[in-house]
């Protein structure tokens, strides 16, 4: 059995702010550190092999604060591959195997691309379009916001990573850590839940808060 940790990234400037972020490239606010220091003591004991972010830095903050926080005695390095996820240890020798976790950071991973709403403050766009026309914009499974993606769309990069990339860690019996954002979590979390459009409409993934999954006889499911 091997164990796989979901985490959203902790709070961000513009989470902070309530202003739609999506591909824009924002840092953690300091409430979102303090998250992710949070969920890192909340899964501390987990020995993880393999860690994936997205390209996003607020994705690859959350993983290394989080490791900050795990007694693991390996250090977490983030490994430069060519396309295809590399055989790392083609890169580095065995002795750095057994003492680095290696950190992996994919686009694939990273928030839904939210189009003309970038930059735009949440409660204001409601104002000028209606709250139910944000609450499908932000949270249906195939209505895209103006220019962006739907979950949909997300999901047709993020699935397909989970499972030629994450997922053989998980059989080879690694642990694994995923640090990424609300959609691109929230397009995961249904394909492994077998959540339906309309019950993803009703899935919130707050910000740093660790979710637990497991991978049993050939199967991922919820292990807490
Ligand atoms: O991109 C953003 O604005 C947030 O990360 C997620 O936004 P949402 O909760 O409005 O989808």
């Amino acid at each position: 059995m091997s164990k796989l940790i979901l985490i959203r990234h902790g709070q961000s400037v513009w989470n902070k702010k309530n202003v739609f972020t999506g591909w824009v490239d924002v840092p953690l606010s300091r409430e979102g550190v303090d998250e992710a220091l949070k969920a890192g003591e909340q899964i501390a004991g987990i020995e993880f092999d393999v860690i994936f972010t997205s390209v996003q830095i607020r994705a690859i903050e959350t993983a290394m604060i989080a490791m900050a926080a795990n007694n693991s005695q390996k250090t977490p390095v983030v490994i430069h591959t060519e396309g295809k996820m590399a055989e790392w240890t083609t890169i580095y020798n065995d002795a750095m195997s057994r003492n680095v976790i290696p950190v992996y950071r994919d686009w694939h991973l990273n928030e839904r691309y939210y189009g003309e709403l970038q930059g735009k403050n949440k409660a204001e766009t409601a104002e000028v379009y209606g709250e139910e026309q944000v609450h499908i914009w932000r949270r249906s499974y195939d209505v895209a916001p103006p220019a962006g993606e739907c979950l949909k769309d997300t999901a047709e990069r993020t699935i397909p990573f989970f499972t030629e990339t994450i997922l053989p860690q998980l059989q080879a019996g690694k642990n694994v850590l995923v640090s990424a954002h609300g959609n691109s979590l929230r397009s995961i979390v249904m394909h492994i839940d077998g959540l339906s459009e309309e019950e993803v409409l009703k899935l919130e993934i707050p910000t740093g808060v660790p979710l637990y999954f497991e991978y049993k006889d050939g199967v991922v499911k919820r292990a807490m």
